[in-house]
């Protein structure tokens, strides 16, 4: 890259020296989580020493994020891919290290907070306002939100409540609501794999959109293809460690030799 668009470039996420550490309840002795619960209940067991397991999940991970980039995590399971995320997005505390963020990162997740019992045409408002877009935005988005995301394309599924969805219906619902705002930081956690394949290409259109329109953004997927397709740059993680940064062909590469896929 030229010297002067390197020097050019604002960074949107830095992350130095990251931490996670999850701690899970009643695991203790070997008696299963049962015991462990009812000597919580009755006041026994408190604190690390009994009943607490710490899971190290992100060990000492350092990136720096630059504004219009398209940023892939790959990893196998439990490598700690959503675990970096959630915590880029301040929904996780860091052990130690520290994570700056240029604007709050928005955290596009299959498990995004909308209401099953309500419609999507309610979760679609409900969304927006969470998102801190104004009703006067939602109202001039609201269309175009619902066209995207091809709910209606088999019927007047907006008007039913969201539990009514195919778990496919949702995430494309969930995508589309997400995709609507320009974000200074987006976060997508696995939402292209459950789309089909025409909601996958739009989907990838968009983030390229997204990229063009100001912010970085982060895809974390399985599909090596979504990743080439989308992506410009990726981190492998395994084991809560970063073990490559680089050009996507690059990283990939490496990890299709790694993993033999
Ligand atoms: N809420 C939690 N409590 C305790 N441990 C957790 C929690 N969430 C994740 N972990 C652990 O943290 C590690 C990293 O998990 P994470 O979900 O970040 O991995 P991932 O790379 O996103 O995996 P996948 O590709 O399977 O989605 C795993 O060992 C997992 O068991």
């Amino acid at each position: 890259m030229a010297e002067d668009k390197v020097q050019g470039r604002v960074p949107t996420v830095i992350a130095d020296d990251v931490h996670i550490v999850y701690r899970v309840n009643g695991v203790g002795g070997g008696k299963g989580s049962a015991t462990a619960a009812l000597s919580r209940m009755i006041g026994r067991g408190k604190g690390e020493a009994r009943g607490v397991r710490k899971v190290h999940a992100v060990r000492g991970v350092s990136f720096t994020a630059y504004r219009g980039e398209a940023i892939g995590l790959i990893g196998t399971n439990g490598s700690g891919k959503s675990t970096l995320l959630r915590a880029i997005a301040g929904l996780l505390p860091t052990e130690s290290g520290k994570v700056y963020t240029d604007g709050q990162p928005s955290l596009l997740g299959v498990n995004a907070a909308l209401m099953n019992d309500l419609t999507g045409e309610r979760n679609v408002i409900l969304g927006g306002l969470a998102m801190g877009m104004s009703r006067e935005e939602i109202r001039e988005r609201y269309q175009g939100i619902v066209d995207f995301s091809g709910i209606n394309e088999k019927g007047d599924f907006i008007t039913l409540p969201m539990r009514t969805y195919s778990s496919g219906m949702a995430a494309r619902l969930r995508f589309s609501i997400a995709a609507a705002k320009n974000h200074d930081v987006l976060m997508i956690d696995e939402a292209l794999a459950t789309g089909d394949r025409r909601f996958q290409i739009r989907s990838e259109e968009r983030i390229r959109e997204l990229r063009k329109e100001a912010g970085s953004v982060f895809l974390v997927s399985h599909s090596n293809k979504s990743i080439r397709d989308t992506c410009d740059r990726v981190l492998w993680l395994e084991k809560g460690e970063l073990l490559m940064d680089g050009p996507t062909d690059e990283v990939i590469k490496a990890y299709e030799k790694e993993t033999g896929r």
